[in-house]
């Protein structure tokens, strides 16, 4: 009982939750709820930019955000998957602990 309690806690330890921006955007990319662990944040981020079509079709790891919601946030008009630096730095901005 003790460790099921302690690992529910542990499971909420990790969870983050979007500003209200940020999360219009996963759920658009079909995510449930208010809070989440970063790989799930990274996984609708993906998800949006596919349903999206905002990568190049033809050179996959560019991604053309200008004037859609993520470019915004952002602050980009196109990036590259392979230097996700921008990506961390936008979610440091946009992203709370949940677990305060
Ligand atoms: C390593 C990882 C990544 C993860 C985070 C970061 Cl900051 C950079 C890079 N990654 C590598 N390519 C992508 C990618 C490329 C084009 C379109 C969509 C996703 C991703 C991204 C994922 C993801 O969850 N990736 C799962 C496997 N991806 C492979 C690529 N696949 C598609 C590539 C385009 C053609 C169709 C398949 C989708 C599944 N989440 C992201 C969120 C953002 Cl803000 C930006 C990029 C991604």
């Amino acid at each position: 009982a003790a460790e099921n309690a302690s690992r529910m806690t542990l499971g909420q330890v990790n969870q983050v939750r979007p500003k209200l921006p940020l999360l219009k955007i996963l759920q658009a990319a079909g995510a449930q709820g208010e809070t989440f662990t970063l790989k799930e944040v990274m996984h609708y981020l993906g998800q949006y930019i596919m349903v999206r079509q905002l990568y190049d079709k033809r050179e996959q790891h560019m991604v053309y955000c200008g004037g859609d919601e993520l470019g915004e946030l952002l602050g980009l008009e196109s990036f590259s998957v392979k230097d996700p630096s921008p990506v961390y730095d936008m979610l440091k901005r946009n992203l709370t602990s949940a677990a305060m």
